[in-house]
């Protein structure tokens, strides 16, 4: 069993959990509950749409031919033949000198080609059966054609995306009653501490509220997880061990929040040991979440996040948001990276990655970022503010203002 601790590099811890790839199965949802899903299968058009030539315009359907010469002081006259509305058909062949008065998104009749508005028209008030053409048509004017918005066979949307709501308009456009999604990850999560009191328990002395596990099911569902919160553990191994044993049956991915530190009552590598858990890493060098530990067992990762609250929760972004992702089978795995500009110095050499806490703002097209509070890792006020980790590596003299940096984002719906 892995007792000595060595840090290893982020992107080395990294790629040891990645190396398990397990993958979700696909399953049928009903497309009112597709929203946010992961698409399991391409989708591909199985017919045109429009699915026939089709009036864009109230007005009439008529055959251009007989529109030559038309005009506002010189209309020509054409006989009302037919009556559509959009869903219903004109079953006869349009003739020469006729016209069906048509709505949009009707089809077009046989024998028709253009589609004159209302506004260019005038029907004799006295008979409805005649109707005067004040606008010369060419062929093909104002008619929306069959397979001009999407032909058949066209690759619509392609599986590993997350499915909007523009996305749910194809779907339904193409009958998809039930959408073929990825399963999503069921995460179980466990809290350990003496000094652990639920959310709903007063204040004692010397006790904290368990703020972990709240933070932790909000955050696998934010990755498109369904968490599953197993409770509270106390610092003992033989009740534990037996909890988490029969809690990790039931889930895909397993995190403990607390006790994987070198403390007296940390307890995570006895009940790792006890499960014979194959231990991948049990330092990172990383701030905050060095003391991060990643086991196997039973064919499930099992995550040791550090019980410091915001150590906890970047521990969770960095690692289990690319699991997730890889287990929904997405296009790309962990939080989207992209550049800012830093609006504070950061003086302090480190020789660990430091992943600050930031509140990221686009400023003049540009996007500029600051610490989002305090950034201890026991702290846990900046979480509020977060929407992204600033990324510092490691052995460098520092960071000073203006300097350009990575960042991950955390949410786009938090980005204003
Ligand atoms: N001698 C050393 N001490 C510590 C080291 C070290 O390397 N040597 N590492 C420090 C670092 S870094 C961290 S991070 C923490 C890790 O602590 P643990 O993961 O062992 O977590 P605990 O000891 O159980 O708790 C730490 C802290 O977090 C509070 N906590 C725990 N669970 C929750 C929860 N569910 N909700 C809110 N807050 C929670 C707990 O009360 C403690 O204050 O260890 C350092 N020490
Ligand atoms: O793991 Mo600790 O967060 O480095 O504070
Ligand atoms: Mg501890």
């Amino acid at each position: 069993m892995k007792r000595e601790r060595q840090p290893i590099p982020v992107f080395d811890a990294l790629q040891r959990v990645m190396k398990y790839e397990k993958k979700g199965p696909i399953e049928y949802v009903p497309i009112e509950e597709a929203y946010r899903r992961i698409l399991g299968k391409d989708i591909v058009a199985d017919h045109d749409v429009p699915a026939f030539d089709r009036s864009p315009y109230d007005g009439y359907a008529i055959r251009a031919c007989d529109t030559n010469g038309a005009a506002e002081q010189t209309p020509i006259t054409l006989e009302v033949v037919g009556h559509i509305g959009a869903g219903s058909r004109y079953e006869k062949e349009l003739k020469a000198n006729q016209a069906v008065r048509i709505m949009t998104g009707a089809e077009l009749p046989i024998g028709a080609d253009a589609v004159i508005m209302l506004e260019d028209t005038e029907v004799h008030e006295s008979t409805q059966t005649y109707v005067d053409i004040k606008r010369t048509l060419h062929s093909e004017q104002n008619i929306s054609f069959q397979g001009e918005d999407i032909a058949k066979g066209d690759v619509l949307l392609e599986r590993g995306t997350r499915l909007h709501p523009g996305m749910i308009a194809l779907l339904a456009t193409f009958g998809y009653a039930q959408v073929p999604v990825v399963k999503q990850p069921i995460v179980g999560i466990i809290a350990t501490g003496n000094e652990l009191l639920e959310v709903d328990q007063p204040l004692e002395p010397g006790k904290i509220r368990n703020s972990n596990a709240y933070t932790l099911i909000a955050q696998v569902k934010r990755a498109g997880g369904l968490p599953i919160y197993f409770g509270q553990l106390s610092d003992q191994v033989d009740s534990s061990v037996e909890r988490i044993r029969e809690a990790m049956n039931q889930v895909d991915f397993f995190i403990t929040t607390g006790g994987v530190s070198v403390g007296d009552f940390d307890l995570l590598p006895d009940i790792l040991e006890a499960i014979q858990a194959d231990v991948l890493f049990n330092k990172i060098a990383m701030r905050p979440g060095s003391v991060t530990t990643v086991a196997h067992a039973n064919d499930t990762l099992i995550f040791g996040l550090s019980g410091n609250p915001s150590a906890c929760y970047v521990g969770f972004e960095l690692y289990l948001r690319p699991v997730i992702d890889q287990f929904l089978q997405k296009h790309q795995f962990g939080l989207p990276k992209s550049k800012a500009r830093l609006a504070v110095d950061f003086p302090k050499a480190n020789p660990f990655d430091r992943f600050v806490r930031g509140f990221v703002k686009v400023n003049d097209t540009r996007y500029m970022v600051e610490p989002a509070g305090k950034d201890k890792s026991n702290m846990v006020h900046s979480l509020s503010a977060a929407n992204c980790l600033i990324y510092l590596p490691g052995g460098t003299q520092g960071y000073q203002k203006g300097d350009v940096v990575d960042i991950f984002m955390l949410d786009s719906e938090m980005i204003s």
